[in-house]
């Protein structure tokens, strides 16, 4: 079970067992170590279609081939309300616990406040809180699950949602020319587009080598937007885990994460970005992650396949079956990694009192 909140934790000097992870897991690199690999991209001049346009394009692609991952400045959302979210999303998660768990959404319930995972049955918990909103499409909005404190949060996050939903349409129209599609193709695609805001907080960690802020995963959607503060410890691989970077945190810019959805209508050519959070003891670190998916009975699918390329998916599912693949996926593999880890414990006491048994008495009382 994880804790109500995390801010009676960060203060203790060890971590509770319940974070930490296997070695194979746990972070690789330090959180404060930049890497420049992933490419900083204006977008200015977008519009320009006899223009820049053409070469904006080309470093989206490179990079959606290369990580998946691509930072963007110059995007036109105003800076003063990106200022505006982040303070009240830190006024949130400063708010005393009885405040946050008003909005508890540990039963199920779509939207409001959680530690660790919106994942039940995870094994290992993430060291993070999050507060979560389902803000398109709009007829589907239920504002009870918003939290009404700080004060101004629901307008400004309503204000943050449209205009990321604005930047998301024109990246997946620029992503859809690249494919060599139509404009409208990926948005087509997406039926009614589905927008989904996560804010996490990772507070300051007493033994950060030994756990994760957000474990390793893909996104499932089609494009994440993530709004990252200059702490650092979002990572990223492209070798299945063998080697890690931290992504440079560049003030404004938004980090463009391909999900699932957008890497299998792309027919695999675009990666879906694999990525985790890591935390740190100095300072506690938000980072927003605007999710965008299709609608729930949006069928996926590659839109196009290239000569002599096959199809990377068996058949054509809904994002929902997808989704719920994915979920159950990740829980069996969490479940049959405890279950491996449980079953060698169990092997090596087993050999230890083997071996105590047939030693003679006078060599075990020495
Ligand atoms: O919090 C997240 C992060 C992310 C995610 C995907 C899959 C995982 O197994 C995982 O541990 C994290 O994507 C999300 C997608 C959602 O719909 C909600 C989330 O809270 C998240
Ligand atoms: O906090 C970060 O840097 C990563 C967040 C993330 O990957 C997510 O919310 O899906
Ligand atoms: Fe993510």
């Amino acid at each position: 079970m994880a804790p109500s909140t995390l801010t009676a934790l960060a203060d203790e000097k060890t971590l509770q067992t319940s974070f930490i992870r296997d070695e194979e897991e746990r972070p690789k690199v330090a959180y404060n170590k930049f890497s420049d690999e992933i490419p900083v991209i204006s977008l200015k001049g977008i519009d320009d279609v006899d223009g820049r346009r053409g070469e904006i394009c080309e470093k989206i692609v490179k990079a959606c081939e290369d990580w998946g991952i691509f930072q963007v400045v110059d995007h036109g959302v105003d800076a003063e309300l990106i200022k505006q979210m982040t303070t009240l999303a830190k006024e949130f998660f400063a708010l005393p616990p009885e405040e946050k768990l008003r909005f508890d959404m540990s039963g199920g319930k779509k939207g409001g406040f959680i530690v660790s995972s919106h994942l039940q049955g995870e094994v290992v918990q993430d060291w993070r809180e999050i507060v979560t909103y389902f803000s398109y499409p709009i007829r589907a909005r239920d504002y009870s699950r918003w939290p009404d404190k700080p004060q101004g949060w629901i307008d400004v996050t309503q204000n943050y949602s449209e205009k990321l939903m604005e930047l998301a349409c024109k990246l997946l129209e620029v992503l859809s020319e690249a494919m060599g599609l139509e404009k409208e193709a990926l948005t087509n695609a997406c039926v009614d587009m589905d927008q989904k805001v996560v804010v996490n907080f990772y507070p300051k960690c007493p033994q950060p080598d030994l756990t994760l802020g957000l474990k390793r995963h893909t996104d499932p959607g089609t494009i994440t937007l993530l709004l990252q503060d200059l702490v650092g410890g979002l990572q990223a691989t492209k070798d299945n885990g063998k080697t890690w970077i931290t992504v440079q945190p560049v003030e404004g810019a938004f980090v463009v994460n391909l999900g699932d959805h957008g890497h299998f209508l792309s027919n695999g050519r675009f990666k879906n970005a694999d990525h985790q959070a890591v935390v740190n003891s100095n300072s506690s670190r938000l980072s927003i992650a605007t999710f965008q998916n299709p609608a729930p009975e949006a069928i996926v699918y590659p839109l196009k396949i290239r000569e002599g390329e096959k199809a990377v998916m068996a058949e054509p599912i809904t994002f929902s079956e997808m989704y719920r693949r994915k979920m159950s996926n990740d829980l069996e593999l969490a479940r049959l990694k405890k279950q491996a880890k449980e079953q060698q414990i169990q092997a090596e006491e087993a050999a230890g009192k083997a071996k105590l048994e047939s030693k003679p008495i006078e060599e075990i009382l020495a």
